[in-house]
């Protein structure tokens, strides 16, 4: 019997976990870090590498009160982040600047480029993450930040995705030669994969960019599965946190694979971890090419399996944006939300608010809601949002069947499940079939099983998740709210590819990029307060 800690960096916070790792979770404690978004630009958002530290160490030291266990007693620690969350290091990995989260857009325009020459050149890569290569991902954000950054391109020795800078820095590696690369990040986000003999080859790099020379030989270190220990805890951090040196940090992953193992997933299960985002998750023995499926990676949440990765680039976010427009918040805005039946709203949401990761993968959409009259009210836009985000979910899951990839059972994890019994009963209602929820917060369950697995507590995954995980709540479909929802599928389809380029007359992303182009000249300041600004 062993005391392990999962560590789970979330999009606001990070949430420790601590389990007994043969009976189960003991205690946890979450601490929040601030993201940072510009009002004039909704494409920025970063974060910094020393309050990530910081509250690693806060929600640590909680999670060891909440769980009355002393820190000598953790035998292990495992680490999940969300990803593409990139930071571009210099000498000794230090960061030369501030993470580009995840949700961090502005790289559009690079992920463009480097999708047409992927696919002029028939690069192999391209066809693995779905054909198309996101602004959300790491050589996108990497590009975007050599045109931006000048001044500090010299001292670039390489980028890190967070979960790797996380296991480097708690095991003291400053030497780039020596760094653990997670497959899961590497390979969903990267184009890394042994298939085609890691990274694409240097040639293509220079073609997108000549600020690419080189940059190949900048990934340096071992790429490896979250089986492998990416090295100790050195005293420093052991000090910070409250925690014993040397215990083992094992290899880390993205936060969502890993809840999705928290979850209990196994083959056979389609996992939507619904959060800020939503990630779909799924594992195969093999699988197709999956058109639109952002990423078929081998190892990238079971070792000895092929994960998959679609989701939606906004779910939470949406809903708390629809609150904030009311002065409410989404906890409060819920309340009353059960007495809505299916369609009753009239209104039809398109939850492209933030664009489109799977399966159409454009980043120019945005949110659609059709049928406003003059009574509707926000409580009505968040119902529709919650059936907008559950079809849009269905479109994915039926992309993911058309490729192979078994869709047996369907389990709702992550935090939105966990507060919004409403959702889960409308996501079964539109799939036509039970949505499964872990009968607690599953959230960091996953990185404990991993750090179980470090501690050389179980053998393998499968026998981690009897002890670990938790048992499952069951939402019905309801036969009636059913068929209602089959005849709105249909028409949100329609609207789903026809909007989004695919079989309409009209490209809505090229309608919102004028609409963009315009506003940002709007914003511009008039040529006579320019005027005012030059000296005489
Ligand atoms: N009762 C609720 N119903 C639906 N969404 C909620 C509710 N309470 C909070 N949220 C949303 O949950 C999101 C956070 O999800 P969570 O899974 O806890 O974190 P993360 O995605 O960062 O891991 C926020 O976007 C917030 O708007
Ligand atoms: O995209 C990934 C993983 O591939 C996630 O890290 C990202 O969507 C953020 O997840 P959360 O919604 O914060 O749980």
């Amino acid at each position: 019997m062993a005391v392990v800690a999962g560590v789970d960096f979330g999009t606001l916070s990070v949430r420790v976990t601590l389990v007994d790792d043969h009976k189960g979770p003991l205690g946890l404690a979450t601490a929040e870090y601030p993201l940072h978004r510009k009002r004039e630009n909704p494409d920025y958002a970063t974060q910094t590498h020393t309050h990530h530290m910081d509250a690693l160490s806060r929600a640590m030291r909680g999670a060891l009160e909440s769980a009355g266990v002393k820190g000598d007693d953790v035998a292990a620690l495992a680490i999940d982040t969300t990803g593409s969350s990139v930071v571009m290091v210099g000498e000794g990995l230090e960061p030369l600047d501030e993470y580009y989260l995840w949700c961090d857009h502005r790289a559009k325009s690079e992920a463009e480029e480097i999708t047409r020459l992927a696919h002029q050149e028939g690069l192999e890569a391209i066809q693995w993450c779905g054909g198309v290569y996101s602004h959300e991902w790491g050589f996108s954000k990497l590009l975007h930040w050599l045109r931006h950054n000048p001044e500090k391109r010299d001292l670039l020795v390489t980028a890190l995705e967070h979960c790797d800078m996380m296991a480097a820095t708690l095991t003291g590696v400053t030497d780039p030669r020596l760094l653990k690369r997670s497959i899961c990040a590497m390979g969903h986000k990267w184009m890394w994969n042994p298939r085609w003999g890691g990274l694409p080859p240097q040639e293509f790099f220079s073609k997108v960019d000549p600020l690419f020379e080189g940059i190949r030989d900048k990934f340096t270190g071992e790429y490896a599965t979250s089986d492998v220990i990416a090295g100790h805890l050195t005293s420093y951090w052991a000090e910070r946190l409250g925690l014993q040196p040397g215990i083992p940090i094992p290899v880390g992953a993205f936060d969502a694979h890993w809840d999705a193992i928290g979850a209990g997933c196994r083959v056979g299960d389609v996992v939507n971890v619904v959060g800020t985002s939503t990630c779909i998750i799924a594992m195969a023995h093999d699988t197709n090419l999956i058109e639109g499926v952002c990423g078929v990676v081998p190892g990238s949440v079971d070792p000895e399996l092929v994960g998959i990765e679609a989701g939606l680039s906004a779910t939470g976010d949406i809903f708390e944006a629809i609150a904030r427009r009311a002065n409410t918040n989404v906890r409060e805005l819920s309340k009353g939300l059960e007495q809505y039946r299916p369609g009753q709203t009239g209104l039809l949401r398109l939850t492209w608010d933030n664009g489109d990761r799977t399966v159409l993968v454009k980043a120019d959409l945005g949110g659609v809601t059709l049928g406003w009259n003059l009574l509707h009210t926000a409580q009505d836009e968040l119902f529709a949002a919650i059936e907008g985000t559950a079809f849009h979910t269905r479109i994915i899951l039926e992309r993911m069947a058309e490729g192979g990839v078994p869709v047996e059972r369907v389990i709702n994890a992550g935090g939105i499940p966990q507060h919004n019994a409403v959702l889960n009963q409308v996501y079964a209602n539109v799939l036509g079939r039970p949505v499964l929820v872990p009968n607690g917060i599953p959230t960091g369950l996953g990185s404990s099983i991993f750090a179980s697995l470090a501690a050389g507590s179980h053998p393998d995954l499968d026998s981690a998740q009897a002890v670990i995980c938790l048992p499952f709540r069951i939402f019905e479909p309801d036969p009636a709210a059913h068929a209602v929802y089959e005849q709105l599928f249909q028409q949100f389809k329609a609207l789903y590819f026809g909007f989004g380029g695919v079989s309409g007359p009209v490209a809505l992303d090229h309608v919102l990029r004028d609409l963009k182009r315009i506003a940002a000249l709007s914003s511009e300041p008039a040529p006579s307060d320019v005027a005012e600004r030059v000296p005489i």
